[in-house]
C-alpha cells in the first residue's frame, strides 16, 4: 500500500490485546479495538468495568497496560474529566493557555472561549464560573491543543439536566467543526445514543457490545432498549 494510503486508511485508535489487572484482579483481559479517525464512540460499562482503566490507557496515563500487546493513538491527545480541573489561583483564560507556547496562543485561546460561549470571561477565576462554565473552559483547554484525539471521562456527570443537554449539543457542534476522533466514558446510555456514531458495552474486560447508531431519532428507542439489555437493566417504571 502506498504511504499516503495506508496513513488515510489507519484508524487514529488501535488497541490489541490490550491487558491490565490490580492485584492479581484482570479489569482490561485483552481488548481489541480500532477507532477511525474522526468518530465518536461512546464507552459504557457497570460502575468499576474498567471504563476509566481503558481511557487511561489509551490516554498514555498508565505505563503498565500494555503487555503483550498493542496501543496506538495519536500524539495530540486532550483529556476532559468529570471536574473541570482548573487551576483555582488562574484566570480561566491562563487556564486555557496552561503549557501552550507562542505568539498567536493567546488568540487561539480567545478564540477557544468564544467557541463555547465564554466570550468576555477570559479573567474571571474559576470559581467565578458555574459547574457547566466550568466544563466549558475544559473544553475550551482541550480544543486550544487542536487535538486528533479528545477522551473524556464522565465530562456532564456532574451536571444538572438542562445544562447537561446543552454541554450535548456543544460538544456535538464542537465535533462536527474540528472533528476529532472522540471516545466518551459514559454511566447514561440516552448520552451515548445521543452524541456517539457508535456505542461500545464494557463487560468482564471485553468489549461485548459493539453498536453503530444511525443518526434517526427514530430509532433510538431500540437502541435503548438493546443497551439496557446489554447492560443487564430492565426499568420498571419509564
Ligand atoms: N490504581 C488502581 N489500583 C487498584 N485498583 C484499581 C486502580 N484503578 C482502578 N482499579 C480497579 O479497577 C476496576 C475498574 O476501575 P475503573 O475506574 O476503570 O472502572 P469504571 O468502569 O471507570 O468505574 P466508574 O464507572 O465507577 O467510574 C475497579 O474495580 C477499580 O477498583
Amino acid at each position: 500500500m502506498a504511504p499516503h494510503t495506508e496513513q488515510l486508511t489507519r484508524p487514529a485508535v488501535r488497541l490489541r490485546g490490550l491487558t491490565r489487572s490490580f492485584d492479581g484482579r484482570v479489569v482490561l483481559d485483552g481488548i481489541d479495538l480500532d477507532i477511525p479517525a474522526g468518530q465518536f464512540v461512546a464507552l459504557l460499562g457497570h460502575s468499576g468495568s474498567g471504563k476509566s482503566t481503558l481511557l487511561r490507557a489509551v490516554a498514555g496515563l498508565d505505563h503498565e497496560v500494555v503487555g503483550g500487546g498493542e496501543l496506538i493513538a495519536p500524539e495530540r491527545v486532550s483529556v476532559v474529566f468529570q471536574d473541570s480541573r482548573l487551576l483555582p489561583w488562574r484566570r480561566v483564560l491562563d487556564n486555557v493557555l496552561l503549557g501552550l507556547d507562542g505568539e498567536d496562543a493567546a488568540g487561539r485561546g480567545r478564540e477557544a472561549l468564544a467557541e463555547v460561549g465564554l466570550a468576555g470571561r477570559e479573567r474571571a477565576w474559576p470559581s467565578e464560573l458555574s459547574g457547566g462554565e466550568q466544563q466549558r473552559a475544559a473544553l475550551a483547554r482541550s480544543l486550544v491543543r487542536e487535538p486528533e484525539l479528545l477522551l473524556a471521562d464522565e465530562p456532564f456527570g456532574a451536571l444538572d439536566a438542562l445544562t447537561r443537554i446543552k454541554m450535548h449539543n456543544l460538544l456535538r457542534e464542537l465535533w462536527e467543526r474540528h472533528r476529532p476522533s472522540v471516545l466518551l466514558v459514559t454511566h447514561d446510555v440516552d448520552e451515548a445514543i445521543v452524541l456517539a456514531d457508535r456505542v461500545l458495552v464494557l463487560e468482564e474486560g471485553r468489549i461485548g457490545v459493539d453498536l453503530a447508531i444511525e443518526r434517526d431519532a427514530r430509532a433510538r428507542g431500540e437502541y435503548r432498549g438493546r443497551l439496557l439489555a446489554a447492560l443487564g437493566v430492565t426499568e420498571d417504571v419509564r
